[in-house]
C-alpha cells in the first residue's frame, strides 16, 4: 500500500470553489489502515470491550423498539476527541493541514463524532452547525467529515445546499418532532431541487462552512453508514453570548441538559470545557 504524504496543498481553485458554494471534497485524503482502525474502535465500544472514557453513546431513536442492539443501533458516538485512537483523526496530520490552510495553524477542535447510520435509520433534517455554537468569527470555524464506508444516496450520504453558507443563521429551526430534543432543523431552506448529494468512497473528506445548510437522508439500504467528523474553530476565535438571538433556544436547551446532568454551565462553558487545543506537527 503506498503512503499517503502529510503535505496536501489546497489550490486557489479549490479556495475559490470553498468560498463560493460553501464546502470543498477532496478524495482519498485519508487511507484505508487508518479507517480501519476507527471502524475497529467502534465496534470495540459497542461491545463495551473497551473503556468508553468520556464519549456519549446515542442510540437511534427509530430503531429504539426494534430488537436491535449494537452496531445496529447504535448511531453516534460523541466527543471522540480525547480518545486514543479517535484523535488520530481529529488530529490527523492531512486532516490538520487542509483545516490550517482554511483558518490558521492555531487551532482548536471544538466537537467530534463518529457517526454510524444502521439500515431504518432516519433522516439527520437539514441544519447549520453554527446554530450550536456560541464563538465567532465565523470565517474561523470549518468542519472535516471523512467517510468511513461507501456512502450513496442509498445508505444517507450527506446533501449540501451550495452557496447557503453567504446567509446568516436562519430561523425557525423548529424542533422536529419525534426526533431528539436537540434536532433543530431549517427544513424550508433545504427544498429537494436544491440538494447536492454528496456520494463518497472511504477516505473521501468534505470541509464545509459552519453556515452551509447540510443533512443526511434516511438509510434505506441494507448497508451501514460510517464517517468521522470533527468541528474545528481558530484559538483567535471568541466566545459571544447568544441571549436575545436565534440562538438563545438552543442554549437554553444545552443548558437544562448540563442541569440534568448534575452540572451548573452555561452554553459558552459547555464549550470551553469540551474542546481541546491542538498542537500541530511541526512540519506545518
Ligand atoms: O453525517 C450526518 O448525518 C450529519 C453530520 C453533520 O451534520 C455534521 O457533521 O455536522
Ligand atoms: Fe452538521
Amino acid at each position: 500500500m503506498t503512503e499517503l504524504s502529510n503535505t496536501y496543498i489546497v489550490s486557489d481553485e479549490q479556495r475559490r470553489f470553498y468560498d463560493e458554494n460553501g464546502y470543498l471534497v477532496i478524495k482519498g485524503l485519508l487511507d484505508f489502515a487508518t479507517l480501519y482502525n476507527y471502524k475497529q474502535r467502534f465496534l470495540q465500544i459497542c461491545k463495551g470491550t473497551v473503556d468508553k472514557g468520556n464519549i456519549t453513546v446515542v442510540k437511534e431513536i427509530s430503531l429504539k423498539d426494534k430488537g436491535v442492539t449494537g452496531e445496529n443501533l447504535i448511531n453516534k458516538l460523541q466527543e471522540i476527541h480525547y480518545d486514543d485512537v479517535f484523535m488520530t483523526y481529529t488530529e490527523h496530520p492531512r486532516v490538520l493541514e487542509v483545516v490550517s490552510q482554511f483558518i490558521g495553524q492555531d487551532l482548536r477542535v471544538m466537537n467530534s463524532m463518529f457517526i454510524n447510520k444502521p439500515p431504518g435509520s432516519v433522516s439527520h433534517p437539514p441544519h447549520q452547525d453554527l446554530y450550536y455554537f456560541p464563538f465567532r468569527p465565523v470565517e474561523k470555524i470549518i468542519a472535516a467529515w471523512t467517510a468511513i464506508d461507501d456512502v450513496t444516496i442509498e445508505n444517507g450520504c450527506l446533501y449540501v445546499i451550495p452557496k447557503s453558507h453567504k446567509q446568516g443563521i436562519l430561523y425557525p429551526h423548529a424542533i422536529l418532532t419525534g426526533a431528539s430534543r436537540l434536532y433543530h432543523g431549517v427544513q424550508h431552506a433545504a427544498p429537494e431541487d436544491a440538494r447536492v448529494h454528496l456520494e463518497m468512497s472511504p477516505g473521501d473528506t468534505v470541509f464545509f462552512h459552519p453556515l452551509l445548510v447540510h443533512g443526511s437522508g434516511a438509510n434505506v439500504s441494507k448497508r451501514h453508514r460510517k464517517c468521522v467528523t470533527a468541528h474545528y474553530a481558530s484559538e483567535r476565535c471568541a466566545y459571544v453570548s447568544v441571549r436575545g438571538t436565534v440562538q438563545e433556544h438552543i442554549a437554553r436547551e444545552v443548558e437544562a441538559e448540563a442541569g440534568r446532568r448534575g452540572f451548573e454551565l452555561s452554553f459558552e462553558d459547555t464549550w470551553k470545557i469540551k474542546s481541546k487545543s491542538i498542537t500541530l506537527p511541526s512540519k506545518l
